[in-house]
């Protein structure tokens, strides 16, 4: 039982840290801090958070767990924030979807105290955001990636992991540079593709027309171009190295793919359709086996 959490960020992933973790009967007290008082009062309405703080010094006392979970370019500003207020019983965790800077933040940020920074990822969201989009059972059956740190004691790691279970996710775990690696081919690169397909039919003159005719196949490629446009800045910003390789194989791809279509080559471009639909057909039947609840529309 966690006495006292706090939730930089109270939107679709603190919130549904929140209420899953209450649903759970696993904490007595949630604090909520935000960027603006109007989203945290929304929370406290929702019955997401029990405080509203607007002091990070008050909402630190006595907290067991700090769950970091605003954009990722926001982490600087957060943990500066903390640093005078966090207690030797404190931990402190996040929920952003990429790791390498983060951490290389939180170093900088926290000097002795990163041993009290214990990093992770919940493999799971939607494209809704806010403290409206928030459920309590959006991580039963997902995996939460944490990347703990050589400085982190085996205690505070278990720490974030039974809160995360308490949710009803299943703990990975992974080195920084490898979740960044991953996630860029997986994640990443798939939202900056819908964005980017959206966008250029948008700005075509004739947008209306097309959107107009758009079916089930455009809606499941691009339902999470309906995404945070800032949480994605902040996520193509932060892993850069990794997004531009993967970037740079799907244009070799899509090049490739190009030369076939041109040259009429049915035969090439047969084996590519059929290589991938067998793939996709694997993953689906593995993701239905590990995560029985999984929906078609959204990761949740
Ligand atoms: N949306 C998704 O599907 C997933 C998101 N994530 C990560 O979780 C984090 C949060 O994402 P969402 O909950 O989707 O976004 P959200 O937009 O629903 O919530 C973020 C909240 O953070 C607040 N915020 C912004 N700056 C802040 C600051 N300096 N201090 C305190 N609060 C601040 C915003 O006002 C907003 O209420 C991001 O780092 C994202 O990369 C991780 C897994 C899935
Ligand atoms: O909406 C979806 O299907 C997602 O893929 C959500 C998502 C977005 C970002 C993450 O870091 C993890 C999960």
């Amino acid at each position: 039982m966690l006495k006292k959490i706090v939730i930089f960020g109270v939107g679709l992933i603190g919130g549904s840290f929140a209420r899953a973790l209450r649903q759970a009967g696993a904490v007595e007290q949630i604090v909520g801090v935000g960027r603006t008082a109007k989203v945290l009062e929304r929370a406290k309405e929702l019955g997401i958070i029990d405080v509203a703080s607007t002091s990070v010094e008050e909402a630190l006392r006595g907290a067991d767990l700090v769950l970091l979970a605003a954009p990722v370019a926001q982490t600087e500003v957060i943990l500066k924030s903390i640093k005078p207020y966090l207690q030797a019983g404190t931990v402190v965790t996040d929920a952003g979807s990429i790791k390498g800077e983060v951490v290389t933040t939180a170093r900088a940020v926290l000097g002795d105290k990163i041993t009290q920074f214990v990093p992770g990822h919940p493999i799971a969201g939607l494209e809704a955001n806010g403290p409206e989009a928030a459920i309590p059972d959006l991580y039963v059956g997902k995996k939460v990636v944490l990347t703990p740190l050589a400085e982190n004691s085996a205690a505070d790691v278990a720490l974030v992991a039974q809160a995360w279970q308490q949710c009803g996710a299943i703990i990975h775990q992974l080195t920084p540079e490898n979740h960044d690696a991953v996630f860029a081919a997986v994640s990443h690169l798939p939202h900056l593709l819908a964005f980017a397909l959206v966008d250029d039919i948008a700005n075509k003159p004739h947008a209306d027309l097309l959107f107009q005719y758009a079916a089930s196949g455009f809606r499941d490629f691009t339902r999470i171009a309906g995404s945070s446009p800032e949480m994605w800045r902040d996520i193509s910003l932060s892993n850069q190295g990794a997004i531009l390789t993967e970037l740079d194989a799907y244009i070799a791809q899509l090049t490739r793919f190009r030369a076939q279509l041109a040259a009429g080559d049915g035969l090439a471009m047969q084996a590519m359709f059929a290589n991938a639909q067998q793939a996709r057909q694997n993953w689906q039947r593995s993701i239905e086996t590990a995560e029985p609840q999984h929906q078609p529309d959204g990761d949740k």
